[in-house]
C-alpha cells in the first residue's frame, strides 16, 4: 500500500455561464514513501488543480487522497507546498520565513533555532538568516522556500513549478540541490514542471498528463533521479537514454497540443 493515495480523483468546475469543466477525470496514482514524482503535460491538463486536491485546498468532486491511510479534508502540516514565486514574507528576514510554520505551531525559539541553522547550511544560505527577502536572488528566495518547507517537517512536498522563474543556469544548480534535498530527507515529493528535461531529470517516476478530461495518459519509472544524485546533470543529459525518453516525450506532448489547436479552430 503506498504512503500517499489518489483514489480515483475527479474534479469538475462549474462555470458561471452554466456550463462546466471537467479539469480531472478518474485520476489515480499510489507513491511510496520518499518517492519522487514529476507531472508533465499541456496547459489545462489539471496538474495545479491535481496538486491543489492533494495538498487540501480543493474538496474534489469524486475519489479521495489519503494519507498514511488519513483521508485529506484540508491544508495540514503534513504536506507541505512549494510555489513557483511570491509566496515568502517580505516582511521578515530569511531566519523568520523559514521558521514561520514552528513558530506558529508554539514550538519554543530555543527548540527552532537549530533546526533553521541546520536548513540554512542544508540549502546553502548560512550566510544570509538576517537578510531580508528583498536582499535576495530568485534562486536564494527559491532556497528559502524549500527550507521553510522543511522546517515543518512534512511527509509529502508538493512542488508547482518551483523552478519555473529562475534563468537556465540558477535553475540547474537549483535541480541538483532537490535531488539532493530528496535523497537526505527521504521526503515524498510531487513536482510539476513544464519542462520535460526537468521531469525527466527529477522523477524517478514521472506521469504525462493529457488534457479534456485531464487524465494520466502516461507513466514512466526513470533511472535519471537517482543517477544524478551527487553528478554534474549535464553528463546526465548527455546519456542516450535519456535523450531517446525526452524526444518520445516531446513528441507526445507535441502531438497533444497540435489536437488542442485543432479543436480549437473546429470551434470557432
Ligand atoms: N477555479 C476554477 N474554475 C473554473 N475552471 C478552472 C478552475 N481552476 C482550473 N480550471 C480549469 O481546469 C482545467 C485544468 O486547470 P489546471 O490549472 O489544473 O491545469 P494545468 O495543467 O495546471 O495548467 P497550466 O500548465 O497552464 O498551469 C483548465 O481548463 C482550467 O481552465
Amino acid at each position: 500500500m503506498g504512503n500517499l493515495v489518489i483514489d480515483d480523483l475527479s474534479m469538475r468546475f462549474d462555470l458561471p455561464n452554466g456550463g462546466s469543466v471537467q479539469a480531472l477525470k478518474n485520476v489515480s496514482l499510489q507513491l511510496a514513501k520518499g518517492e519522487l514524482l514529476s507531472v508533465l503535460g499541456p496547459s489545462g491538463c489539471g496538474k495545479t488543480t491535481l496538486l491543489n486536491i492533494v495538498a487540501g485546498f480543493l474538496a474534489p468532486t469524486g475519489g479521495k487522497v489519503t494519507l498514511n491511510g488519513e483521508t485529506v479534508t484540508g491544508p495540514g502540516p503534513e504536506r507541505g507546498m512549494v510555489f513557483q514565486q511570491g509566496a515568502l514574507f517580505e516582511w521578515m528576514n530569511v531566519r523568520r520565513n523559514i521558521s514561520f510554520g514552528p513558530d506558529m505551531a508554539g514550538r519554543p525559539a530555543a527548540e527552532t533555532k537549530p533546526v533553521v541553522d541546520t536548513l540554512l547550511r542544508t540549502v546553502g544560505l548560512q550566510d544570509f538568516g538576517e537578510k531580508m527577502i528583498y536582499e535576495l536572488s530568485g534562486g536564494m528566495q527559491q532556497r528559502v522556500a524549500l527550507a521553510r518547507c522543511l522546517a515543518n517537517d512534512p511527509d509529502v512536498i508538493l512542488m508547482d513549478e518551483p523552478l519555473g522563474a529562475l534563468d537556465a543556469l540558477t535553475r540547474e544548480k537549483m535541480q541538483g540541490l532537490v535531488l539532493r534535498l530528496w535523497k537526505e530527507t527521504g521526503k515524498t515529493i510531487i513536482l510539476i514542471t513544464h519542462s520535460v528535461e526537468e521531469a525527466l531529470l527529477l522523477g524517478e517516476r514521472l506521469v504525462v498528463m493529457a488534457p479534456r478530461p485531464g487524465r494520466i495518459h502516461k507513466e514512466y519509472r526513470l533511472p535519471f533521479a537517482e543517477m544524478g544524485v551527487g553528478r554534474d546533470l549535464r553528463s546526465v543529459k548527455k546519456e542516450p537514454e535519456f535523450a531517446q525518453r525526452r524526444e518520445e516525450i516531446l513528441g507526445m506532448i507535441w502531438d497533444m497540443e497540435e489536437e488542442i489547436m485543432g479543436r480549437q479552430e473546429e470551434q470557432a
